[in-house]
């Protein structure tokens, strides 16, 4: 489906950020990305998604390398936008049409498809976002304007989602809506996520990134979640310090996952 090889990106201000990072995600697969603040996830994503590109390396989806000039072939740039949806991890980035019916519609209408009012209906149910239709999305609170987001992206039906924080302002039954519909889904989907817990009812493989988004781990989620000293290098469990009756002691900790001490 998407396949990295010895990827290096740079920053104009010169910060390199990856070095040789390799690695591929097949069709249907649910991938967890996890990484401390900083680490590369969401520039990882806009690398997968087309909107920035690497100095070296490649990255080709479907076989074909995705550049410039590549993108910038209407029927190529057409047929990867109808397949490839990336959600911001902010969603205000995503949002500017004046009420949230045409946000959701705006994508499947900007690709011709001839359904977009039944998608609206679909996906604005799905989320319980009928009562907002009618309102500008730049009025909703921060959760609502992330299930608009999701629902814009969403109604595209893309085979590949790359899903950047996407529960971060997600109440718990919305989030575990999310996690059902996509493992109900046969899509693609590459998730970054500090909420670990997410990852493990998710994620089937995980990609813990390093502090200069180095691969640190790629295999399954349950045994990174167990993994504490890969935890704690990859800065995603800290060690407390407690004292009892006078003794110290210290113990790895995340908060939201309880990883074996
Ligand atoms: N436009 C830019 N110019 C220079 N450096 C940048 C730019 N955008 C991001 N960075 C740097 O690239 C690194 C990776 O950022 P990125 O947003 O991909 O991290 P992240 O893993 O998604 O972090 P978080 O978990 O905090 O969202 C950070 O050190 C960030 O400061």
């Amino acid at each position: 489906m998407i396949e990295l090889h010895h990827l290096g990106f740079i920053w104009p201000d010169g910060a390199v950020l990856f070095d040789d990072l390799s690695f591929s995600v097949s069709a249907g697969e649910k991938v967890v990305l996890l990484g401390a603040n900083g680490c590369g996830k969401s520039t990882l994503l806009q690398l997968l998604d087309g909107l920035i590109f690497a100095e070296c390396g490649s990255v080709v989806w479907q076989g074909e390398e995705l550049n410039r000039p590549r993108l910038q072939q209407r029927d190529f740039a057409r047929r990867f936008r109808s397949q490839v949806g990336l959600l911001f991890q902010h969603p205000e980035a995503m949002l500017f049409n004046p009420t949230v019916r045409e946000e959701i519609a705006y994508g499947p209408r900007q690709l011709g498809l001839p359904d977009a009012d039944m998608r609206v209906a679909r996906w604005a149910g799905a989320l319980r976002l009928d009562p907002l239709l009618d309102k500008a999305p730049f009025s909703l609170s921060g959760g609502e304007k992330q299930k608009v987001a999701l629902a814009c992206l969403l109604a595209l039906e893309p085979q590949l989602l790359l899903l950047d924080e996407p529960a971060a302002s997600l109440d718990p039954a919305t989030a575990g809506w999310l996690v059902d519909t996509l493992l109900d889904s046969n899509q693609t989907v590459i998730v970054s996520t500090h909420n670990l817990s997410m990852a493990a009812e998710l994620g089937s493989r995980c990609l813990v990134l390093g502090e200069r988004g180095e691969i640190l781990f790629d295999g399954p989620v349950g045994h990174a979640l167990r993994a504490t000293e890969l935890l704690e290098k990859a800065n995603l469990a800290h060690r407390h310090k407690h004292r009892h009756d006078g003794v110290e002691h210290d113990h790895a900790h995340t908060h939201d996952w309880d990883t074996p001490e």
